[in-house]
């Protein structure tokens, strides 16, 4: 089974405008509401590509609901932890850049933190897939990851963890089956300026000698990496029209766990990523499997 844990869940609230007039009134073009969340992105293109899996972490309020209320209709299994406050609303502003306002998230008290902890480590067995994705709220403390990636140890589960910066790292040594910084990320990681495909490599090499299994870089419209052992793939995106790039890098990670989870295949896997994120990215919302299937076809791999 393929458990996703979105500690920090929203939702999303896209705002189309045709000019934003700051400091003014604006009138919105088009608004759209949408669960949002990295893991339970993730879990929504899982469920595309009917990959079984469970969405767990925290929800709250009339906005939980709202997200409870919305996996239930495409028919996806959760098992989330109720908490006391509401699940926060994330701002997706569109005029033609995108820009994102974030809210940090709800508080999480300490006994919602544990029961969510106990339920993951009734929940998983050998070989299981963990991902953990996205923002943790400050309430729940900076060692939360870690305490996740301990239970999955101790069961003998999978995780992949999609965060950055120190929690990105002090998670390698537990050998993260998959991580996915985008190019921006890994130059941030390394505080340096990555300027070449060979420094993207060199940089990405380092993160699996620090101990992930499978590193991909994610470089929006250039495509993606591939990394593992000593092999290293492109792959290119095909053409289309980019509508929307918020969960984009979720798709990708949805695309490679599921095909990688049925497959074994880190290749096939990282194929049917890229097809994820680019049906994704030329999309309203997330990926639906009738375009993920049309890109798969198009996506070109070569072996650098
Ligand atoms: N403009 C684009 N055109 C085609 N494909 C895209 C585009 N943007 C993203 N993708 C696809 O999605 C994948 C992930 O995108 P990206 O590198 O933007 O990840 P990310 O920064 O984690 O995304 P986000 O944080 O916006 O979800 C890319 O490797 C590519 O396959
Ligand atoms: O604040 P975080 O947890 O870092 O990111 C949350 C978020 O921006 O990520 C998803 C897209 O990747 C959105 O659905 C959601 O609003």
């Amino acid at each position: 089974m393929i458990y996703t844990i979105t500690l920090n869940p929203s939702i999303d609230y896209v705002v189309e405008l045709e000019e934003l007039a700051l400091g003014g009134l604006n009138r919105m073009k088009r608004d759209m509401k949408y669960p949002g969340g990295k893991g339970i992105n993730v879990s929504r293109i899982l469920n595309e590509l009917e990959a079984d899996n469970v969405a767990m972490g925290f929800v709250g309020g009339f906005t939980g609901q709202f997200i409870e209320e919305r996996l239930k209709e495409h028919r996806m299994e959760s098992n989330f932890i109720h908490i006391r406050k509401d699940t926060r609303i994330n701002i997706k502003l569109k005029h033609g850049a995108e820009t994102e306002i974030n809210s940090q998230g709800p508080v999480i008290e300490p006994a919602e933190a544990e029961e969510l902890l106990t339920r993951l480590a009734a929940s998983l067995r050998q070989g299981d897939i963990v991902v953990l994705s996205g923002s943790v709220p400050p309430s729940l403390g900076e060692g939360y990851y870690n305490r996740c990636i301990q239970i999955c140890k101790e069961q003998g589960a999978e995780f992949v963890i999609d965060t950055t910066g120190a929690a990105l790292l002090e998670a390698l040594p537990s050998r993260p089956l998959v991580i996915k910084p985008n190019h921006h990320e890994l130059a941030e990681l390394f505080q340096t300026e990555i300027r070449t495909r060979d420094e993207l490599i060199s940089y990405g090499r380092r993160l699996l000698g620090l101990g992930a299994q499978h590193v991909l870089i994610s470089m929006a419209g250039e495509g993606a990496l591939l990394l593992r052992e000593e092999q290293v793939y492109h792959a290119s995106v095909p053409p289309g029209q980019v509508k929307n790039s918020v969960g984009a890098g979720d798709s990708m990670i949805g695309g490679f766990v599921g095909t990688y989870a049925r497959t074994g295949n880190a290749v096939e896997a990282f194929k049917m990523g890229t097809a994820c994120g680019s049906a994704t990215a030329f999309a309203d919302d997330l990926a639906d499997q009738e375009h993920i299937q049309q890109l798969y076809a198009k996506v070109q791999l070569q072996e650098l």
